[in-house]
């Protein structure tokens, strides 16, 4: 298994390329399904959740063309049905995005319940709830969705989701495409790999409008027809850079990176003392100067995300002061605590809070990654501290990171990738 070992203390300067996002390819390789004709898709990253994915589309009889490094051409004009395997969506929550593709083309599915993971139960009822009002008939059986369309096939309708769930009105939108008539997603989540999902569903010919606000309407059903989509950047992989540049007291120019996308994120850093500018290629962080902690409570978007808590909190415990960081959307996102403390953190929790106690020293140790953002901020942790810190489960990060050592390595970071 493969670990990482970091000699902390260095200074990061120089530039970082920032991929496409991880989680706008996933739901677009699933919308591939959807369309008789074929889906280019550009920038997608070099990630194992992408490589799953690709493997789970396959398995529909999807014809996966490398075209380039991140370019793949997906033909899915003889995909068939077939059921998700248990295995796929235990390893990957994600897979479970293609329930309302072949539900919706193929007029049934079985998706196996992907069950919780290790930052909280995740269900799915909302998933369930969206395709039920579009006319879906499903049952869970032996932990496996079962889902059917009535004669005549989906039907558009109002989808009012209880809370802004950003899978939740990704399965919505891609089942609406393929329904008679329109459908309207209420408290949609607006996410720019919502909206990107949406961008990728009009260029294969839907008709879908309101994107990236609470209120979606799809009007179907499609005519498909040839796509090329190009995937946006990740923006968390771009606020990781931004943190892991504040986090050494170094420079780092994120090309591709929207400060759009991280207003909050950069709202935030810059209130820590952080300096952001927007460049010609992307954006610049300059995290030379002092940093105090400040508070943060994670929402949906735009709100602060979940997806950079972990590498926030492992940055506030280097900043001057004390900082509160409030998780509301997971009810278990905080495995990273015990591991950042065995750096020399100082973080007390209480419920779905943390009060992290910042101007910690931090020394190098052995730490155990225990999923993919929980395994990024002991990285950050490691960059910062003293002496080596070794990262246990890299196979967390691959899911998500694409070459993030060789990144980090370019702008003067000491760390070795070995095989243990
Ligand atoms: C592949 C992908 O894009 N993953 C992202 C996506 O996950 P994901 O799409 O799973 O996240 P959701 O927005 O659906 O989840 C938000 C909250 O809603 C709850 N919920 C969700 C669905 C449902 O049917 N019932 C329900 O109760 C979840 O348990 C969670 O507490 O958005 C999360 C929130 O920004 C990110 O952390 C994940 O990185
Ligand atoms: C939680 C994440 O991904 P997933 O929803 O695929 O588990 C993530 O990207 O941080």
């Amino acid at each position: 298994m493969d670990v990482l070992v970091i000699e902390g203390g260095r200074r990061l300067d120089g530039a970082v390329a920032i991929a496409g996002a991880k989680n706008a390819a996933l739901p677009q390789i699933a919308a591939s399904l959807l369309s008789e004709a074929p889906l280019t898709l550009c920038g997608l990253p070099k990630v194992t959740d992408v490589a799953t994915m690709l493997g789970l589309a396959e398995t529909y009889g999807v014809v996966v063309e490398r075209i380039g490094p991140h370019e793949a051409i997906l033909g899915a004009a003889r995909a068939g049905n077939a059921e998700a395997p248990y295995d796929s969506v235990r390893r990957m929550r994600a897979s479970v995005l293609v329930l309302g593709p072949l539900l919706a083309r193929f007029g049934e599915a079985r998706v196996s319940l992907p069950g919780g993971c290790a930052i909280g139960a995740r269900p799915v009822d909302l998933h369930l709830k969206a395709l039920a009002a579009l006319g879906a008939t499903l049952d869970v059986e032996a932990g496996i969705i079962v889902a059917q369309v009535p004669a005549g096939g989906l039907v558009g309708g109002r989808i009012v989701l209880a809370s802004p769930s950003v899978g939740a009105t990704e399965t919505a939108m891609m089942a609406a495409t393929r329904a008679r008539g329109e459908t309207e997603i209420l408290n949609a989540a607006r996410d720019p790999e919502v909206q990107d999902l949406a961008e990728c569903l009009c260029a294969m010919g839907a008709t879908i409008e309101g994107a990236g606000t609470h209120r979606i309407r799809v009007a179907g059903p499609t005519t498909w027809r040839p796509a090329r989509h190009e995937i946006v950047p990740d923006r968390i992989e771009a606020g990781t850079y931004a943190i892991a540049a504040a986090i050494t007291g170094g420079r780092l120019e994120l090309s591709g990176a929207r400060l759009e996308h991280l207003a909050i994120v950069g709202e935030v850093l810059e209130s820590m003392g952080v300096r952001l500018f927007p460049t010609d290629r992307g954006l610049m962080v300059d995290g030379t100067g002092r940093l105090h902690g400040v508070d943060i409570a994670t929402e949906p978007y735009p709100g602060f995300p979940t997806d950079l808590q972990a590498q926030y909190m492992a940055l506030a415990s280097i900043a001057e002061g004390a900082a509160l960081v409030r998780e509301t959307v997971f009810e278990n996102r905080f495995m990273h605590v015990p591991e950042l403390a065995r750096l020399g953190a100082d973080i007390r929790l209480e419920g779905t809070s943390a009060l992290v106690r910042g101007g910690r020293r931090l020394r190098g140790a052995p730490v155990m990654a225990t999923d993919l953002r929980a395994s990024v901020c002991l990285v950050l942790a490691g960059l910062a501290a003293e002496g080596t810190t070794i990262v246990n489960r890299v196979y967390h990060l691959d899911r998500g990171y694409e070459e993030l050592d060789r990144k980090l390595v370019r702008c003067g970071a000491a760390i070795s990738r070995e095989t243990r």
